[in-house]
């Protein structure tokens, strides 16, 4: 069934969270090849995350694995069902700092079919959802890349709103970011943070040069903290009362004409 959403009525209020105001870090970290070390390695940097302050750690996409249609299948893990490492890594190093973590995304296998996807945890290791990136990468840019993330992973069919102790969060992936339709929709939902693990550090020996930059952006688009290229915990504070204030100061998801458009939750 598709429900048309109108933001001014028919947003979801989100619970109140523990804190208002946290720290959270942004791990842009550098992948290799070895998977084991790949997970120690984010495990390190989790920890050093905690330790510095952080209480919402965030890894980058495929952080367990090269990023490329060949290796997606060779580091793929059936979470739930099969032996996954990197899960399991990730649920014990949320309950070991008592953090929520947005894990990153690996590659996911399930019912003979690969998923790039999102492991979210909570501050006591237990999985509080997961997003399965939902609009692929494939782009064909001639004489300059051809990526086809289609002809190995399958697309996820879910939006991903998680309710966490720090906040709600809409969870998607990299490309996602492009389609602002599934921000909207998000915001609609009652998210107070978008959150999207997108590159790794940048390593121009591997097949995928991905861009690095970690941010994380305020209400009005300012880039409140980035990260250069190369591997880096960018740590930054987030206050919700602060993103309350400002999304009500300029209230535009208040002010959507839904009598000339309107946006169609089809999930609903
Ligand atoms: O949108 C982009 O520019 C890059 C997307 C990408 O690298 C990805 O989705 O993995």
């Amino acid at each position: 069934m598709a429900t048309a959403v109108n933001a001014t009525t028919d947003r979801i209020a989100p619970p109140t969270p523990s804190k208002s105001k946290f720290k959270l870090a942004l791990c842009q970290l550098a992948v290799g090849a070895d998977k084991e070390r790949n997970i120690q390695h984010a495990r390190q940097v989790i920890d050093r995350a905690a330790g510095e302050g952080a209480r919402l750690v965030i890894l980058p996409e495929i952080w367990n694995s090269p990023y490329s249609n060949d290796s997606f299948p060779v580091y793929a893990e059936e979470v739930g069902g099969g032996e996954s490492p990197s899960t399991a890594m990730l649920s014990d190093a949320a309950a070991a700092n008592s953090i929520v973590l947005v894990g990153g995304s690996i590659p996911e296998r399930s019912e003979g079919k690969l998923f790039n996807t999102s492991f979210v945890y909570g501050s006591k290791g237990e999985l509080l959802g997961r997003h399965r990136k939902v609009h692929l990468f494939d782009i064909d840019i001639p004489g300059k890349i051809r990526f086809k993330e289609s002809e190995v992973l399958t697309p996820g069919s879910d939006l991903t709103v998680i309710d966490t102790e720090l906040g709600r969060i809409g969870v998607a992936i990299c490309y996602d970011i492009r389609f602002p339709e599934l921000a909207a929709l998000y915001a609609a939902r009652g998210c107070q943070l978008l959150v999207y693990p997108v590159a790794p550090a940048r390593d121009l020996s591997a097949g995928y040069h991905s861009w690095g930059h970690s941010a994380l952006v305020d209400p009005f688009g300012r880039v409140v903290a980035a990260a250069e290229e190369s591997e880096a915990i960018i740590h930054a504070e987030v206050d919700l009362d602060q993103i309350a204030e400002q999304r009500k100061g300029v209230p535009y998801n208040d002010q959507k004409r839904s009598d000339l458009y309107s946006l169609l939750d089809l999930t609903r």
